[in-house]
């Protein structure tokens, strides 16, 4: 990780110092992609079985999931790992069910009635990683707002391990949530098929989940190409903040840097901190425990582009921050809910020493699929609202036009638009004769 002192650098080495990897090696990965999505397009399945061969290794006649596929994997996980992706789908159902949305009606006029409806997104087709880790809490993150929305057709899409088959746990995560219809596809072919069919996949109407640089990339650009499909938010790689003040334990800290590092070469983390002595304690732990990880080599890619920042104050600290928007925000602070109206934007917030990232990754309920790359200034992560539209609907009784209908004809002359105005005049001209 750089260590940095925020007030030695200037405007523009503050703003290099933030910027996301998966940011700066955007431009070859847009162009990859657009040929991958032209190609299945026009090619189908076919062309799916040729990236699959090529990015997955595996060469595969059928990508449907069969009932069979879904019944072994379920034999194949341990009795321990069955029971708690069992229990984190209760809690993640609990908290989405209390923060449905709901209809409502209001009256904004004598005789008018003004409300909101809700309805399911037809079809939605939801990716989970399984490039470099396979993800079942993802496959509950999407299925459970999905099936609480009341979609009718989910599609799931997880990337194929080079043997042809799919990770157990996800499927088992799937049928958790009541999904049946899985193809093992990944990447930006999985994107791809999702959002404009196939000969075996269907058409989905709006595209969920998070994914790496392709896959998201995958999605900004069938979202914006005619024929394409919806998207949730820009979901890439994994990133954290860390605000720590002097009294926080850096063992902890450095756990839980380490534990988005490990996600990709292309996560980031970032340590700010108002005390010298704690981001050398953290420092110090991140390379200690660093060694011992598995994964260590992953997230050592990651720490490079990683930053650890020094500031003069903790209101400086999260200036720092509500720009950044980042992903995860661990307030390792005293007293961190009294920090909280601070926070401006952020995908999920983590209080105390108490509260690490990965009890949100897994099972704390609230969904980990949350905006990335700064997308937390403008988009929130998903809930049960995002597989809904909502309609609004007017209902107007007589005295209600005869009410409200002069103050249209008024802004209908302003703005020159008499077609509108006559639409409202002639009615009100009708209720006085
Ligand atoms: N923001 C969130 O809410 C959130 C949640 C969970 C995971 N994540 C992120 O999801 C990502 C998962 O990434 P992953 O790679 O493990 O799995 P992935 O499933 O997103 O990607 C794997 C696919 O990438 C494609 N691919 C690999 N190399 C390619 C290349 N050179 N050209 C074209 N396509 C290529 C392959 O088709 C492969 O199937 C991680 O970055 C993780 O941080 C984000
Ligand atoms: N931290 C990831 C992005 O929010 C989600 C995840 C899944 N499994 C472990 N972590
Ligand atoms: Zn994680």
């Amino acid at each position: 990780m750089r260590r940095v002192d925020w007030k030695q650098l200037d405007r523009s080495e503050r703003i290099a110092s933030l910027r996301r990897p998966a940011q700066v090696m955007a431009p070859e990965t847009s162009t990859a992609v657009a040929i991958i999505l032209e190609a299945v397009r026009q090619g189908g399945d076919r062309a799916l079985r040729d990236y699959t061969a090529r990015f997955d290794k595996a060469d595969l006649d059928d990508f449907t999931v069969s009932t069979s596929e879904f019944a072994v994997a379920e034999a194949a996980l341990t009795p321990a790992l069955r029971s708690a992706i069992r229990e984190a789908a209760e809690r993640i159902r609990a908290f989405h069910e209390a923060g449905m949305a709901g209809e409502f009606t209001v009256a904004t006029a004598t005789g008018v009635n003004c409300g909101r409806i809700l309805r399911p997104i037809p079809r939605v087709g939801l990716y989970v990683p399984a490039g470099s880790a396979p993800l079942p809490s993802t496959a509950l993150m999407l299925g459970i707002p999905a099936a609480l929305a009341g979609c009718d057709d989910i599609v799931l899409c997880t990337p194929p391990r080079a043997d042809g088959t799919a990770d157990p746990a996800v499927l088992f995560a799937a049928r958790c949530c009541g999904i049946d219809r899985v193809f093992k596809l990944g990447g930006a072919q999985a994107i791809a098929a999702m959002a404009f069919g196939t000969q075996t996949v269907p058409r989905c109407d709006k595209l969920f989940g998070p994914g790496n640089a392709y896959v998201t990339e995958a999605k900004r650009q069938v979202s914006m190409v005619e024929g394409g499909a919806g998207i949730d938010m820009p979901a890439g790689p994994s990133e954290v903040l860390v605000i720590a003040d002097a009294g926080a334990n850096p063992v902890f800290v450095a756990a839980d840097l380490l534990s988005q590092a490990e996600h990709g070469a292309d996560s980031q983390v970032v340590l700010i901190s108002d005390d010298a002595a704690m981001l050398d304690a953290v420092l110090g732990e991140v390379a200690r425990q660093v060694e011992a990880l598995p994964r260590g080599e992953v997230a050592k890619q990651a720490l490079r582009a990683s930053l650890a920042v020094r500031v003069d104050s903790l209101e400086q600290a999260f200036a720092i921050s509500n720009d950044y928007a980042p992903e995860h925000l661990i307030l390792a602070l005293r007293k961190p809910r009294g920090w909280l109206p601070r926070v401006r934007s952020a995908g999920s917030v983590f209080l105390g020493d108490w509260a690490p990232e990965a009890l949100g990754d897994y099972c704390s309920g609230t969904n980990h699929v949350l905006p990335t790359s700064g997308a937390a200034r403008w988009c929130s992560g998903l809930s049960v609202a995002s597989f809904q539209t909502s309609i609004t609907v007017q209902e107007v009784a007589r005295e209600g036009l005869a009410a409200i209908g002069p103050c249209a004809v008024e802004l209908a002359s302003a703005e020159g638009l008499d077609a509108h105005r006559l639409a409202v005049q002639l009615r009100l001209e009708a209720l006085a004769a």
